[in-house]
């Protein structure tokens, strides 16, 4: 269970005397289903609560906590908890070849340097990289690498993942194998899965859908009604007419 309690986000302000710009108005959520997606437009605040999930960013006030874990009290438990999928994945790439990044998720679990090695190798194979195992990761294509970064967080088995738009670098082959790995964990190794994206058929198929406008949490529900909610909203009355697909 993941839960805000009137939590909120703002920043100093760019110059003196402005008023503290608010990225997320006071929300209170109780988020208990499977697949959670969240959309909104570019720069309404998807992101910063995606990054109160896991610690990332700090309630300014109110609370955030995921299965009792809180944000901030308890933070360093709480990253073991919830793996976070970033949008731009050379952020979390953090080993210089591919198989070694993989390993290094799997290095508090497993102790076993060759049992550490298969397990590498065939947590790439489910992404469908096991080809790129020895390759550096400066090499690989935008999509390559997010690929691999999916495989890295998997591997680390946390129990909740929350993903930043994970499919922006991936053609529709990738973007339906993510889609398979990401969702195929449920109930697995992995409880929940949260997620912001722009790609409306992968919004629709959330068990719940938030949508965010300029800070505000407008929409709380179904995912094939707020996805229309959402074309309604970015797009006036040219999105009223296109449902989900
Ligand atoms: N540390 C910060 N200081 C000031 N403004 C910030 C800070 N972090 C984010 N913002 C602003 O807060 C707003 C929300 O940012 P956020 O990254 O959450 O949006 P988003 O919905 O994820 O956008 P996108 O779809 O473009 O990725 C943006 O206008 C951004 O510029």
């Amino acid at each position: 269970m993941i839960s805000f309690r009137a939590a909120s986000v703002a920043v100093p302000p760019a110059l003196p005397g402005d008023p503290d710009p608010v990225l997320l108005r006071p929300a209170t959520l109780e988020l208990a289903e499977r697949r959670i997606a969240v959309v909104g437009c570019n720069g309404s605040g998807k992101s910063t609560l995606l990054r109160l999930i896991n610690g990332l960013v700090r309630p300014t006030s109110g609370a955030v906590s995921v299965d009792g874990l809180d944000s901030v009290r308890d933070v360093r438990r709480l990253r073991r908890h919830v793996g976070f999928l970033f949008t731009d994945p050379l952020s979390q790439l953090v080993m210089p070849v591919v198989v070694e990044d993989v390993e290094l998720s799997l290095k508090a679990t497993i102790r076993d340097r060759h049992a550490r090695r298969a397990a590498a190798l065939a947590a790439l194979a489910a992404v469908g990289l096991e080809h790129l195992a020895e390759r550096s990761v400066y090499d690989l294509s935008g999509g390559e690498r997010q690929l691999v970064a999916l495989a890295s967080v998997l591997a680390a088995g946390q129990r909740v993942l929350v993903a930043d738009e994970p499919t922006t670098l991936l053609d529709l082959r990738n973007n339906a194998l993510l889609q398979r790995t990401l969702f195929g964990t449920l109930g697995g190794q992995v409880d929940q899965v949260v997620y912001a994206t722009h790609d409306l058929d992968f919004a629709a198929r959330a068990d719940r859908l938030l949508v965010v406008d300029n800070g505000t949490v407008v929409y709380d529900g179904a995912a094939p009604a707020g996805v229309q909610a959402y074309r309604e909203l970015a797009l006036g009355n040219a999105g009223a007419g296109s449902g989900p697909r």
